[in-house]
């Protein structure tokens, strides 16, 4: 027996392809909120932290669903063994099977010890925590010198992918927490702007660089690195003061090591943390000296209280399993390809970018772990701006498009900001684009508005309708906290993750960011080389060849 079959060959998904065909495009949420008046109640969850302030409200009554629908989808993640999946996980299974690796990101949060997997790593967790507790503190009140004596007043984070978008997002969300009179730059990128904006704002005697880098393998991290310890070295002299001035983040001691950086100076953290997974751990070292520790661990307690309901909630009022099993619709029933996170608050204008890593690098995939090719769509494409913003930009696709792009909306009942009327507009349009997507604008309606004439010109009268039923979720909390941001960030977590147990791969490797690497590596010496003579005789195509050869002509001499 398979153990990970592929979804399509579930008694469930066939029962879900019947009722697609014969109901699921004629839902009708017009006609679903006439016939139940309760259809907000019924198909809303709440969330609820019993340790912090971390609750919110999740509205799933807009889905293009019924009653049979919904119990089916249900059926699906039992058939799927999601919850053998899930317990698998939170017992340090070695389910990321390409790596032979437990997927643990869980333990990261767990202070009050609840799970404690007997993984090798994890009764280190503490330890960590409370080095970057110390750390942080003695950066953020003056403790911590430079080689001339001086305060820290800027730090660097270095680091890409996992090791990047997870402290910039939390950093951006959670700014009204933050020290204002520390500076923090996140350089990721490989383009040597990049770090020379960051170089460009610092002073060597009063910056910090953090390498966050889970392989220290990582080129672009590496390179930045290496630039920015010889901008440092050209002030500072001595290789000694490095020291002062150099943090690794890392699972590769070694070489962290011989990057030259003090061992007393590594956050270390496992194997079993994957990069789109690590803001809880190490990685997160950056967060902690922006925002003070007690915030950090506030996110960490309001992660580990949605650990506590995805594990331990039925599946029926499970909030992660409901959002995966309404993408899954979607996704594999509707054919939708893509998903939109519009989070109506500014402070969280990263948060689409964040999850188009933790979602895509987990779910883009096309084989099950039992080898085969799946026969069925998987992980959808992510995008998502803070909102409004996004109405300004490409909702009018959302709204008239030709295709299906199920939203969620989320948004926080109290700004961090409240600023005269700002507020009410905001959560008016958080409100109106749900409603309208919904429920659209008929014909008839349309016509009211026009003139006689105009109601004739049957292109206008057409351009103005709205058919509605167009899904979303919306998800409101009291105000954007530690622990609400932490909650909703493993909510989504754990969303891909079922997701990826019903779909039968493995959410927790990345095989399809190495290719590009490796042929990167190979074209890099014809470039540095920069013998245009030497292109076509390198057993390239006639595109990368001719490409190639334009640089080499046209870049700087
Ligand atoms: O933290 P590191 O090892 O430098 O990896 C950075 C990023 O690179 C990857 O593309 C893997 O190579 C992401 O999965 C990862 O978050």
């Amino acid at each position: 027996m398979s153990q990970h079959p592929l979804a399509s060959s579930l008694q469930a998904w066939k029962e879900l392809e019947q009722l697609y065909a014969s109901k699921g495009k004629q839902i009708n949420l017009t006609k679903a909120f006439k016939d139940d008046p309760k259809r907000f109640e019924t198909y809303s969850r709440s969330f609820n932290s019993s340790k912090t302030d971390a609750s919110f409200l999740t509205d799933f009554s807009k889905n293009l669903i019924d009653d049979e629908i919904y119990k089916k989808l249900l059926s699906l993640a039992k058939e799927a063994k999601v919850e053998q999946q899930r317990d698998d996980m939170f017992a340090g299974k070695p389910i990321n099977s390409s790596e032979g690796r437990s997927v643990l990101h869980i333990a990261l949060r767990d202070l009050p010890q609840d799970f404690n997997p007997p993984v090798e790593g994890v009764d280190e967790v503490k330890g960590e925590l409370e080095h970057m507790k110390q750390f942080s503190e003695q950066v953020r009140n003056g403790q911590w010198k430079g080689y001339t004596g001086k305060q820290i007043d800027t730090i660097v984070n270095i680091g890409i992918g996992g090791s990047d978008l997870g402290p910039v997002m939390v950093c951006e969300a959670l700014k009204p927490y933050a020290k204002r009179d520390l500076t923090a730059h996140f350089v990721s990128n490989i383009d040597g702007t990049h770090m020379a904006e960051a170089l460009r704002a610092s002073n060597p005697e009063t910056t910090l660089f953090i390498v966050a880098s889970k392989t220290f393998t990582t080129q672009e991290t590496i390179t930045n690195a290496t630039t920015a310890r010889d901008w440092f070295l050209k002030s500072a002299g001595d290789k000694a003061h490095v020291a002062k001035h150099f943090v690794a983040l890392s699972t590769n001691v070694k070489a962290a090591t011989e990057f030259g950086i003090d061992k007393a100076n590594m956050f270390k953290f496992w194997d079993w943390v994957g990069g789109r997974y690590s803001l809880w751990s190490a990685i997160g070292l950056s967060i902690c000296l922006v925002i003070g520790y007690n915030n950090f661990e506030q996110l960490l307690l309001g992660a580990h209280e949605m650990d506590l309901h995805y594990k331990n909630t039925p599946l029926d009022k499970n909030i992660p399993v409901l959002l995966a099993l309404f993408g899954i619709w979607y996704t594999d029933f509707h054919g939708c390809q893509a998903h939109m996170l519009l989070p109506y608050d500014q402070y969280m204008c990263r948060f689409a970018d964040y999850f188009q890593q933790g979602d895509m690098e987990s779910n883009g995939k096309t084989i099950t772990k039992d080898g085969e090719r799946v026969n069925y769509e998987t992980g959808p494409i992510i995008a998502g701006q803070a909102g409004t913003n996004g109405q300004h930009a490409f909702y009018q696709e959302i709204h008239q498009g030709t295709r299906l792009i199920p939203c969620d909306f989320l948004a926080p009942a109290q700004s961090h900001n409240p600023l005269g009327p700002h507020h009410d507009i905001l959560i008016s349009n958080f409100l109106a684009q749900p409603e309208a997507l919904a429920f659209g604008k008929s014909e008839e309606e349309v016509k009211k508005e026009l003139s006689a004439q105009d109601q004739q010109n049957s292109f206008l009268v057409k351009s103005k309708i709205f058919e509605g039923n167009r899904p979303t979720n919306s998800i409101m909390f009291p105000k954007l906290t530690p622990a609400v941001l932490g909650a909703l960030i493993a909510m989504y977590e754990h969303k891909i993750a079922t997701q990826g147990f019903i779909w039968g791969i493995n959410s927790f490797d990345q095989m399809g960011v190495e290719l590009g690497k490796v042929l990167a590596k190979k074209i890099l010496p014809l470039l540095q080389g920069g013998d245009v003579s030497k292109v076509d005789g390198a057993g390239h195509d006639s595109s990368t060849s001719g490409l190639t050869k334009y640089y080499l002509t046209h870049r700087q001499k």
